[in-house]
């Protein structure tokens, strides 16, 4: 079988693995959590693969390492244009189910913003709007790395859904390093979410605030999502964010 056979069958099989999550259950979790998990996105074959690219270098348009601007420690990098088929495949399958309940959320908070259906539309809003720098990224932590809680804006055009897919398995791959997710409500203290994750994982989250029904109508809560420490071993992540940056 040539290596172009063996591409277009896995591009198939992540297509199907897309479509099968139930997106009933992730737009309802999303509603009342914030988050959500879709189990099994990626096989082990692809965890692997993507996460073996953070060695070739020349795929990606930058490297951040996170101690030198105190987002933690660890690095990452930003993917360059074109992604790699199964990167871009996840953003542009996955965006569309998310998409009616960024609408939903929006119109709840009483913002005027709407998603398009298509990426590419939501894409092009970006770039002209010289939002136009690819944003999935890479992320690499060794024992005694973590990342602090932060929110991935990257200027005026906000998709306010964003995924991180776990690449490598806790428990044997690596210890400690979960991923966690923080809740400013408004005059109350922050409350904290750990999201248990297995290897090929993704977690579905707000990117910086979600609609919460209150008993005096609709409010709005600031999130933030980070990594706790990673006690051995080493973890990698594929982070999608679907808006571009400037
Ligand atoms: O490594 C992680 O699990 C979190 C990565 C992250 O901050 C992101 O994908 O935006
Ligand atoms: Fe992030």
């Amino acid at each position: 079988m040539s290596a172009a056979i063996a591409l277009r069958a896995d591009a198939k099989a992540l297509a199907q693995r897309i479509a099968w999550q139930d997106w009933e259950r992730t737009a309802a979790s999303l509603d009342a959590s914030g988050h959500a998990i879709l189990p099994g996105l990626l096989d082990d074959a692809e965890c692997r693969s993507i996460a073996a690219l953070y060695e070739r270098p020349e795929g990606f348009r930058s490297r951040v390492v996170m101690a030198r601007h105190g987002f933690g420690s660890g690095e990452y990098r930003y993917f360059a244009y074109p992604l790699p088929a199964a990167v871009a495949m996840l953003r542009t399958a996955v965006y569309p189910y998310l998409a009616p309940v960024a609408n939903r959320w929006n119109a709840a908070m009483g913002l005027d913003v709407r998603y398009p259906e298509a990426h590419a539309d939501f894409l092009q809003r970006c770039h002209d709007a010289g939002q136009s720098r690819p944003t999935p990224l890479l992320l690499r932590y060794d024992a005694g790395d973590y990342n602090c809680l932060h929110q991935d804006l990257y200027g005026e055009h906000v998709f306010p859904l964003q995924m991180a897919v776990l690449l490598s398995q806790p428990g044997t791959e690596f210890e400690g390093g979960e991923f966690v997710l923080t809740e400013q409500r408004p005059r109350m203290q922050s409350r904290v979410e750990v999201v248990p994750l297995r290897r090929g994982d993704a977690v579905v989250f707000a990117v910086h605030h979600r609609p919460v029904a209150g008993t005096r109508g609709t409010y709005r809560i600031n999130l933030r999502h980070g990594v706790s420490r990673v006690r051995s071993g080493r973890r990698h992540t594929l982070g999608i964010v679907f808006h571009d940056a400037q």
